[in-house]
């Protein structure tokens, strides 16, 4: 059953409806959720609802328990829901799951063989070099560029005629980020036409085709379509002919390229070659910049709902943001409800609801035994609401994630995967959004929208079917 959004009005004295649960005298919210599988559907169905909404085929019982296993294709499909069955996965026998070949043929044309693609020696190598630009005090040197964003973003957002659809211009701030993070100083570099040319090759990855659903292996490329071509040539070019500009002038720059062209690899001291480095950074824009503004997008939807925890977010940012000055890295450690806040949302809509994976040799699930070939999907949707680790589990409760209370099993929350392949920018993704709450909220007030119907689906990442409208009010400080 589809629940109904409810907006918590703080002067109102009225009591609230079904869609409310109690915790120590506080009403929490009941926000909108996917509505599971309840029947048997055939092939032609599946194909389908995938098409129209894979969170459509995520069956009730998963919610209840942990892996549900059926024939596919002449093989099995494992689906997934406990924390034992993700370590299993991710973490104890990763070496004997791949990828999925769909998001390998779409991903692949786009980001080549860069990290979040790459497979066995290739992506160790990878990760082992990357790893230290992740470093949380090297990434703590980007805040003043989000504090900077999302300061020019709350501007926006109260010029802005209302109700403001929230998802684009979230999604545009955090492009911007990830953009000013990566190019500091983008000589010859023509941004406008280079972010052009960047969304349609992400519109394009992004939207599954009829043929996409038919079996097919990894290596059968997937057509692109000549505007998309077009689209990754303009990007090519202009990324390669930076890399080359700071080769030659003998200066990496301390932005994130940079950063990228001066690493190397721990043992061996090479570095990156220029085509790693650009199919890098194309990676980190695709991985890194529509995943935080949809956790954004779904967090200021709930707080919209939920008047008492605006209150109370709006109150910390105020408190860190003292005489009107922006956010900075050392704010952090005190926005903790903020964080708190980003994580609950995170859970309720994991960016990446379901992964993918299939079995290349023979390996098990918790001593259930997987063949060679079998699939696995992953079901953090179904792991983060599953009725047996989560009081209440379709409520909002930031209160969840502190420090007494937050899942002590690292496998039940898994907005950022898990095992040696998890999100490598998670920390800056926390940081980018921590930011991001704190400063919107500390300026502007939101509200949701009477009659605007809130729906979760999902196209690679969940989003709000047909946008996330909210109102909005500037507030005086
Ligand atoms: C809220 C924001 C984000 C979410 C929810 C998210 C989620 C994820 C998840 C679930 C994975 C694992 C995929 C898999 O195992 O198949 C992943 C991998 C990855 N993410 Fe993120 N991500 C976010 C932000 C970022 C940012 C900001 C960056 C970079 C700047 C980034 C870069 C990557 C990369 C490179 C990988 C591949 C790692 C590997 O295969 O070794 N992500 N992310």
């Amino acid at each position: 059953m589809v629940e109904e959004t409810g907006c918590l009005d703080e002067a109102s004295s009225s009591p609230p409806g079904d869609s409310y649960a109690w915790r120590n005298g506080e009403p929490l919210l009941r926000p909108v959720a996917c509505e599971p599988l309840t029947r048997l559907v055939g092939l032609v169905e599946t194909g389908r609802l995938m098409r129209e909404n894979p969170m459509s085929i995520l069956p009730g019982a998963l919610f209840r328990q942990t892996r549900l296993s059926g024939p596919h294709f002449g093989r099995s499909i494992h689906e997934v829901s406990g924390p034992a069955e993700m370590k299993s996965i991710l973490l104890d026998n990763y070496e004997a799951w791949r990828k999925s070949p769909l998001i390998m043929r779409m991903l692949r044309p786009i980001l080549g063989e860069a990290i979040l693609t790459a497979h066995g020696e290739n992506w160790h190598r990878q990760r082992k070099s990357l790893q230290p630009a992740f470093l949380r005090r090297r990434i703590e040197g980007f805040a003043p560029i989000m504090a900077e964003v999302a300061e020019t973003t709350a501007l926006r957002l109260s010029a802005e005629d209302q109700p403001v659809e929230i998802q684009a211009v979230l999604n545009d701030a955090t492009f911007s980020v990830i953009e000013r993070v990566l190019f500091s100083d983008a000589q010859e570099f023509d941004r406008v036409r280079v972010r052009s040319a960047i969304e349609v090759i992400l519109a394009e990855t992004g939207t599954l085709r009829m043929s996409d659903l038919l079996p097919a292996p990894e290596w059968v490329p997937r057509l692109m379509s000549a505007r998309a071509l077009r689209a990754r040539h303009v990007f090519r070019k202009a990324a390669m002919a930076q890399i080359r500009r700071r080769r030659e002038s003998g200066n990496s720059g301390d932005d994130l390229l940079g950063l990228l062209l001066e690493l190397r690899d721990p043992e061996t001291g090479d570095g990156l070659s220029d085509r790693d480095i650009r199919d890098t950074v194309m990676t980190f824009i695709a991985a890194g910049h529509e995943t935080t503004a949809i956790a954004l997008t779904w967090a200021l939807y709930l707080v919209a709902s939920d008047a008492p925890t605006q209150k109370r977010l709006r109150a910390e940012a105020a408190e860190a943001m003292a005489h009107g000055r922006a956010l900075s890295a050392a704010d952090l450690p005190r926005l903790t409800f903020s964080r708190q806040v980003i994580e609950e949302a995170m859970r309720l809509y994991p960016p990446a609801p379901i992964l993918g994976r299939r079995a290349i040799a023979e390996t098990e699930i918790c001593g259930h035994p997987v063949k060679k070939g079998d699939v696995a999907l992953l079901a953090f949707y179904a792991l983060h609401r599953h009725e047996t680790l989560w009081d209440q589990p379709d409520h909002f409760d930031p209160d969840r994630f502190s420090p007494e209370r937050r899942p002590k099993d690292r496998y039940q929350f898994m907005a950022f995967g898990g095992g040696p392949r998890a999100c490598i920018g998670a920390n800056f993704a926390l940081m980018e959004a921590t930011i991001f709450l704190s400063t919107l909220v500390a300026k502007l007030g939101f509200t949701p929208v009477e009659g605007h119907d809130v729906y979760p689906v999902m196209q690679v990442t969940l989003r709000p079917r047909g946008g996330m409208a909210l109102n909005i009010q500037t507030l005086r400080n």
